[in-house]
């Protein structure tokens, strides 16, 4: 065995212990069993651990990572790591871009592939050919940024160990290479995982892992049905009666179910609950019991930002990235799209997400940015499947500098040369704003949040600070630079003042930029 990961467990056995009611059976590797504490001791756990070598990763997945250029582990990564290893359910918490896709892929890839532990059990020792991950996305550019960070880490040899059954592809042509090429991982959407499964095509009985990415997303009413049919097979043994799932024998053939989102809110508590096995919430510096979470308001968790309703979408846990800055300018309808051109010079932003919320409103501001001479394109969900990575990729190398966009983008969309995000609609929520501005200022960079309103709309984004309790100041466009009148300054500052504590300038991740 790597003596790393001798060390790393050995220190590990100190770091994280769980009460005895939450010991899960241990399935695949004894050295993996969680000791027997009273009491969650999280102080010496690796909060910022100084490598990926001391988190108990196999040494093939270390070279890889070394490979491609990850140095240090993220602060979430340096926690999720070694909590998914000790085989626990988790809900993994932290704001976007803070890398929370390697903090779950790397436990999986440490038991699941050509890079796994050689300690561990799989198919390759005992000729199964069952998928042993089942990674679930609530779009299709999610599910394919997460497949190609997968096969950037197996490398062009063994990239058919994972695929991906997104919505919008060629079914049949999706089902062939399953049954071809046997892969040990799936990452899809949830309809089109559902309706693979539906048809018998896809064997998940014996998977080791589920991941729900967007957890939050994933429990929206359009996905009801596929997630229940996931649930109810997805790490079940054939037979196995799914009311059991609470006996020790049901427990020992379950899957490992992690759940991900920077936004948690009370409906993921209760939804974690009952899909998984006493599930910790994992932050970026700490681990905590699920159930030692409320499951309604009001709860305080020591972030920044806590509800004080019960309404389930209210967010338990909502943190926004650091270096983030936040503006919003007021302006007529009619001239958005040019405040839009002069924000866009102002803060000389090289690559631009604008959100809008109808698909024609959509179009027009495209048209109107071209017009005035920027490069520009749309990305909906009424663009096909091509058009739409198209796009994504003229977006991702710079061919484009504006991307107008809806929804469909702000969850998960990995650019991390995007340096200004406009909200050109107001987004419905705090939540959603959360996942709009974070993409920008991703992995510690600097980045700039821009919202265009109208005059009467002003007070949402008033509500909008409160709830997310950081600085939206107002400010105007004028002759090529962005200015903050001191007089509104000094009030919104006031008024974060008394609603929350100071942010730390000094980003725990901006040790990842250059
Ligand atoms: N340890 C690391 N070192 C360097 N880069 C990293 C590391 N971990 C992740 N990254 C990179 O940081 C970027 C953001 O990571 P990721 O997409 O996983 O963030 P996230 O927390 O899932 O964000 P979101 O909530 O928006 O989905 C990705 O490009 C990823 O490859």
């Amino acid at each position: 065995m790597n003596k790393n990961k001798v060390n790393y467990l050995e220190n590990q056995s100190r770091a994280i212990e769980v009460p005895t009611t939450k010991l899960k059976a241990v399935r695949r590797n004894e050295i993996k069993a969680v000791r027997s504490k009273k009491s969650l001791e999280i102080e010496s756990a690796p909060f910022a651990a100084s490598s990926f070598s001391e988190l108990g990763l196999p040494p093939l997945l270390l070279d890889r990572l070394e490979r491609e250029g990850f140095k240090l582990p993220t602060d979430v990564q340096s926690v999720a790591i070694p909590t998914i290893l000790k085989n626990h359910d988790v809900v993994i918490q932290s704001y976007t871009g803070s890398g929370k896709t390697l903090a779950y892929l790397l436990p999986i890839l440490s038991e699941v592939g050509p890079l796994k532990n050689k300690s561990s059990t799989g198919d390759g020792e005992s000729g199964k050919t069952d998928i042993e991950a089942v990674i679930v996305a609530p779009s299709r550019e999610l599910g394919m940024q997460i497949v190609r960070e997968i096969e950037k880490l197996l490398g062009p040899s063994d990239k058919k160990v994972v695929q991906q059954l997104v919505g919008g592809a060629n079914r049949s042509r999706q089902e062939e290479a399953l049954k071809k090429n046997k892969p040990a991982i799936i990452v899809g959407t949830p309809g089109r995982i559902a309706e693979i499964s539906a048809a018998g095509k896809l064997h998940t009985h014996g998977c080791r892992f589920l991941v729900l990415d967007e957890i939050d997303e994933l429990l929206s009413f359009n996905f009801r049905e596929s997630m229940h049919r996931i649930l109810e097979h997805v790490g079940r043994r054939s037979g196995a009666n799914p009311h059991e799932a609470k006996s020790s024998l049901a427990r020992t053939s379950e899957r490992q179910t992690i759940m991900v989102s920077a936004t948690v809110p009370f409906s993921v508590i209760r939804a974690a609950r009952s899909w998984g096995n006493d599930p910790l919430l994992v932050q970026a510096k700490r681990v905590v019991p699920l159930e030692s979470v409320p499951s309604s308001g009001p709860v305080n968790l020591s972030g920044p930002i806590s509800s004080s309703s019960s309404n389930t979408n209210q967010p338990v846990e909502l943190t926004l990235p650091p270096a983030l800055r936040h503006y919003f300018c007021v302006t007529k309808l009619q001239h958005k799209v040019d405040t839009l051109r002069r924000c866009v010079h102002a803060l000389d932003a090289k690559s631009v997400i604008v959100f809008m919320n109808h698909s024609k409103q959509l179009k027009d501001a495209v048209f109107k940015l071209e017009a005035r001479g920027i490069k520009a394109a749309e990305l909906h969900g009424d663009l096909g499947k091509l058009a739409r990575s198209t796009t994504l990729k003229k977006f991702k190398n710079g061919e484009l500098r504006v991307l107008v966009t809806n929804e469909l983008s702000a969850r998960g969309l990995d650019v991390a040369e995007c340096d200004l995000v406009v909200n050109l609609d107001l987004p419905t929520d705090s939540i959603h704003y959360a996942h709009r501005a974070g993409r920008t200022g991703r992995l510690g960079r600097k980045g700039t949040v821009v919202t265009i309103c109208e005059e009467p709309e002003v007070f949402v984004v008033k509500k909008l600070q409160k709830r997310l309790g950081i600085p939206i100041r107002t400010c105007e466009f004028t002759e090529g630079k962005l200015v903050v009148s001191e007089k509104e300054e000094e009030k919104t500052l006031e008024a974060v003042r008394s609603k929350q504590h100071e942010v730390s300038p000094d980003d725990s991740l901006a040790k990842f930029i250059a």
